[in-house]
């Protein structure tokens, strides 16, 4: 039952000015800090202060926490009642709602704009999404980021009921018949738009590392599973993982070998037997490493690369990396040391190893860069609200034209980021797997390249308008710390920038025609 708030007047408030009896109001509402004012990590000197005993706290409090500190059950507990004939004027925000700041959201999600692109079925996903991230997957994702504990096992189980791991991975006949976020999409006419919402929406949880923890790995590691795969393995792995029974994870890089798949030293010999395979060998920065149950592994067969799937068995050994962007995403180094696996373990021909693993890169540059373009609009977001809220010698931030230079920056290259994301995607819906890797390789690695250069320097002006809070990790600049500190991982995971600049470059001279002078 909700609490009964007392009315108040002003004047009554301001009768409560001391230590041990304290009142401050906040938006309308009163609050008794008497007890808490000790416990205050702000200290209790800050709330004793003359203009804010007793007095209407309103914009001093929204200079110095976020709207959520408000919300926190344990801070509810301290609003006693209102000021009579007075009302909240801060919204807060329902689990579905849409941003109304101005470039908060994609342009398609705001009023007014017209898209080519999306039906209905996209902005139904994008409802149901937005629900699902913002009442179980972010508060998740957020405390993990804090505790650097693995994604919690409910909410992986419930992401797996919602459909979820079927839709990460790309359309297909995987999602035929399938409920996907209580219907909002038809698993038949789900597209690469449709995954782009996906993959944006799950970005909003604003923890880089537990979203590549919570089946990022699954995401990269499958796709050789679904495709190369014999049956009967095929099948019952690829309902184990999307099920969310259980966890698999991609184990290509080395320390001796990172985008260079081709120098790779981990080595798999057939048993003398005849039974199945033998693999030694290490793997590092394996994302989702610590806590899977498979392995779908790059190893050396002779002087080529051959694919096998390892379970979690007598021999594989992971380790925990500690990365800047926290122990969540489970990032870690693997050994093998003569692990024994049936031939049926051999994922796609011998031999032909790199064509397995590389078929799958275009959907990871895709799938990165639809976050990496959402973390960018998100930093726009917190910085206009900030610049807005925050006041410098009696001004808000906004009034500076260096802070607007800045953020008009940002919004036109988040804005550009995201056309360009969204014309990749349209082309992906309308080309098949073989025309998708003849014309697209190259586009999509400068699009990934794209967004996490334009990432870097969106975090680099957001840092700078936040300030020392964009340095701290918890409070009012938390996200653009998260963002900045994590913004690398975009830059390299999946192929570096320069990589993809020189794919890029090298497809585009594939097509370049010999006729032509200038
Ligand atoms: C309902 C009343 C209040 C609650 C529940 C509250 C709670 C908090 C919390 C949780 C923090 C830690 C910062 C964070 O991580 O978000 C904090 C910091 C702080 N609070 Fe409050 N606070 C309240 C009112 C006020 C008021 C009225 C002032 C007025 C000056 C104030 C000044 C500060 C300051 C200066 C800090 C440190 C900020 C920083 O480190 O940047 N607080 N408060």
């Amino acid at each position: 039952m909700a609490k009964q708030l007392k009315p108040f007047t002003r004047d009554e408030v301001a009768q409560h000015n001391k230590q041990g009896d304290l009142y401050v109001i906040i938006d309308s509402y009163v609050y008794d800090l008497s007890k808490f004012a000790r416990l205050h990590p702000g200290g209790p000197g800050v709330l004793l202060d003359a203009d804010v005993a007793g007095k209407d706290a309103t914009t001093v409090f929204f200079a110095m926490h976020r709207h959520e500190v408000l919300l926190k059950p344990q801070y509810q507990r301290l609003k006693i009642g209102q000021i009579t004939g007075e009302k909240q004027k801060i919204r807060t925000p329902q689990a579905d709602d849409l941003s109304r700041v101005p470039y908060a959201e994609p342009m398609w999600l705001t009023p007014s704009f017209k898209t080519p692109y999306y039906k209905d079925s996209h902005r139904a996903l994008q409802k149901a999404m937005r629900k699902f991230i913002t009442e179980v997957v972010a508060p998740d994702g957020q405390a993990c980021e804090e505790n650097g504990k693995r994604p919690s096992p409910d909410v992986l189980r419930q992401m797996a009921e919602n459909g979820m791991n079927h839709m990460r991975m790309g359309p297909g006949a995987h999602l035929h018949g399938k409920v996907l976020m209580g219907g909002a999409v038809k698993g038949e006419e789900f597209d690469y738009l449709h995954e782009l919402v996906v993959n944006q929406e799950l970005a909003l949880c604003g923890a880089r590392g537990y979203i590549d923890g919570c089946q990022g790995h699954m995401v990269i590691g499958l796709p050789p599973i679904m495709n190369y795969a014999k049956e009967p393995l095929r099948t019952k792995v690829m309902t184990e993982v999307l099920e969310g029974e259980k966890l698999l994870c991609l184990a290509i890089t080395e320390a001796f070998a990172g985008s260079d798949v081709a120098g790779l030293r981990c080595r798999a010999v057939r048993a003398e037997d005849g039974s199945g395979w033998i693999i030694n060998g290490t793997k590092k920065w394996i994302t989702g490493g610590t806590n899977s149950d498979y392995f779908t592994v790059g190893a050396r067969t002779g002087d080529h690369l051959t694919v096998f799937l390892v379970p979690r068995c007598e021999g594989v050994n992971t380790k925990q990396i500690k990365t800047s962007y926290g122990t969540t995403a489970g990032t870690s180094y693997v050994t093998f040391d003569n692990v024994k696996i049936p031939n049926e373990n051999m994922i796609g021909p011998e031999n032909d190893g790199l064509r397995v693993i590389l078929a799958n890169f275009n959907h990871e540059r895709f799938m990165i860069s639809c976050q990496t373009v959402r973390y960018a609009r998100k930093a726009v977001e917190e910085c206009l609200l900030w610049a807005s809220q925050r006041s410098v010698s009696g001004k808000p931030l906004i009034a500076q034209p260096v802070i607007r230079q800045k953020l008009a920056s940002m919004i036109t290259k988040t804005e550009a980021a995201q056309a360009f994301l969204e014309n990749i995607a349209y082309q992906m819906c309308q080309m098949d797997y073989k025309e998708q890797s003849k014309y697209l390789a190259g586009p999509i690695g400068f699009l990934k390249l794209n967004s996490s250069k334009i990432l870097a320097e969106v975090a680099d002006d957001a840092i700078m308008i936040f300030g020392g809070r964009g340095l701290t990790k918890t409070g009012m600049g938390r996200f653009i710390e998260q963002i900045h500190r994590t913004r690398k991982f975009d830059a390299i995971l999946g192929g570096t920038e320069e990589v993809l600049g020189d794919l890029g470059v090298r497809q585009a001279m594939k097509h370049m025609p010999e006729d032509q002078r200038l």
